[in-house]
């Protein structure tokens, strides 16, 4: 099977029992039919994703214009805007942009991705690229995030000083097909613009042109990726716990925080490859599922990446030994146990000597069962996801998957695992203190909290 699902080591003694797994059948079954009502009546647009041929020639069409153009590639966004092309760009070209020799890239341009807005980070990296083989994308669901727009102001005073009437050449939009302030801008600049779906949330979109963009300008091949995306779509049909993976997921962390407390929801991959998969995990998990239910209380997993075998030496010691609060899922690669040959040296130092003969790969996979297998020792509940290999198919199949639990998790919890409100309030603050017009009252709010007090600071 091309990815699988190990939840043995969910069912330890006072963790997740096998009553509450066969009375959980009921429950996926209510889970999935509330989504799959939700995506009928036009909503959860992530779902139609991998089989949406328009959107994929779209993209591929833009991208074979681009060929050979540009050297340089950057992505101007922020959240769901940037943390899929970052997870897809590591994953998909591993050892970042700037390590991979000209070669090694096959002609296909440098992909950056600003994803904030620092400003001796945007400083620094404007003053480095070749302007006049640099295409910006300036991504943003709702086209108005104020991190993106100063990200696009600042580059298009670049741009326009640079290259006057010629400035938009340089830029391709990736925004909602009406709402926003980028597309009546594209639109009166005839600057090309690709769509992201209007019922497809920020952090669902990475199937769309969001990620398919900057990925297929890079040389990754994105029909593979919607096809892996397509056949984990296909093994969620139903709201069989025996046989829906992306359910099992959701209803396994769901059971292990809602009746045992386990509420951390550690997702640690054991390939670099992988690593910033766990970032764009935790946007998708925590700002879809942590949410005030309608009587008021306050609910939702908090995910924490982390990565193998590294973190071993640093995060693992909480996970045995902490509270007793936290899930761990794994992500393996198979297949590798042959990379990586480590010379027999040293044959009479014993802490060296043992390692001669094996292989990095086989020291990786057997780090990670050992770690699972001392967690489970200690009653600490893990999962482990396989991939059969990190390519684009596998790692379509992975983002549908964790797409697909979060919104079962979402109907579990009793939340609306689509909306952000807790992030809008800090948001109209920024706008007030801006001087935003509309936004008077915010500034006014914010100015009215207790400031910070002299005599609680040193
Ligand atoms: O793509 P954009 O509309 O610019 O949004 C970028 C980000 O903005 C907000 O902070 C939302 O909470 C995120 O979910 C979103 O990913």
């Amino acid at each position: 099977m091309a990815l699988s699902l190990d939840f043995t080591n969910m069912f330890l003694p006072g963790v997740v029992t096998d009553a509450e797994w066969s009375e959980s059948a009921g429950r996926l079954r209510g889970a999935h039919d509330a989504v799959m009502e939700r995506h009928a009546r036009g909503e959860l647009g992530f779902i139609d994703l991998p089989e949406d041929q328009a959107l994929l020639e779209q993209t591929t069409r833009y991208a074979e214009r681009a060929r050979g153009r540009w050297t340089d590639v950057v992505v101007l966004g922020i959240g769901g805007s940037a943390l899929g092309p970052i997870a897809l760009r590591t994953a998909l070209r591993p050892f970042g942009w700037n390590g991979l020799s000209d070669e090694a890239r096959a002609g296909n341009p440098r992909l950056h991705v600003l994803d904030n807005v620092d400003p001796d980070t945007i400083t620094a990296t404007l003053a480095t690229l070749p302007l006049d083989r640099t295409l910006f994308l300036v991504i943003s669901k709702s086209g108005g995030t104020a991190e993106t727009m100063a990200q696009y102001l600042l580059v298009r005073g670049a741009l326009d000083a640079r290259f006057g009437a010629r400035a938009v050449e340089h830029l391709v939009f990736v925004t909602d097909p009406a709402k926003g302030s980028l597309r009546p801008i594209a639109t009166r600049e005839s600057i090309a613009a690709l769509d992201i779906p209007a019922n497809v949330g920020g952090r669902f979109s990475v199937l769309s042109p969001v990620g398919l963009l900057p990925a297929a300008l890079i040389g990754i091949d994105v029909t593979a990726l919607l096809a892996g995306a397509a056949d984990m779509r296909r093994r969620c049909v139903d709201g069989d716990l025996a046989t829906n993976p992306a359910g099992t997921f959701a209803v396994l962390q769901w059971l292990a925080h809602a009746r045992h407390g386990r509420g951390i929801h550690v997702l640690m991959p054991y390939a670099d490859p992988l690593r910033d998969f766990a970032a764009w995990f935790v946007q998708l998990w925590a700002e879809s599922l942590g949410k005030i239910l309608p009587d008021g209380t306050s609910v939702g997993p908090t995910p924490v990446p982390a990565l193998g075998a590294t973190d071993q030496h640093s995060q693992v010691q909480l996970f045995m030994e902490g509270p007793a609060d936290k899930t761990v899922t794994f992500v393996a690669v198979a297949g590798r146990e042959a990379r990586g040959p480590i010379p027999a040296l040293h044959a009479d130092v014993p802490d060296l000597a043992y390692l001669g003969g094996h292989t990095l790969g086989e020291l990786l996979e057997i780090e990670r069962r050992a770690t699972a297998g001392a967690l489970a020792a200690r009653g600490r509940p893990n999962m482990t996801l396989t991939l059969d290999t990190v390519d684009p198919w596998h790692v379509g199949a992975l983002i549908q998957f964790l797409e697909l639990a979060t919104a079962y998790a979402g109907e579990l919890y009793g939340v609306n695992a689509f909306d952000q409100p807790g992030v809008e309030l800090g948001k109209r603050f920024t706008y007030g203190m801006m001087g935003r017009p509309g936004f008077e009252a915010a500034r006014d709010e914010f100015a009215a909290l207790p400031q910070s007090d002299a005599s609680r600071r040193i």
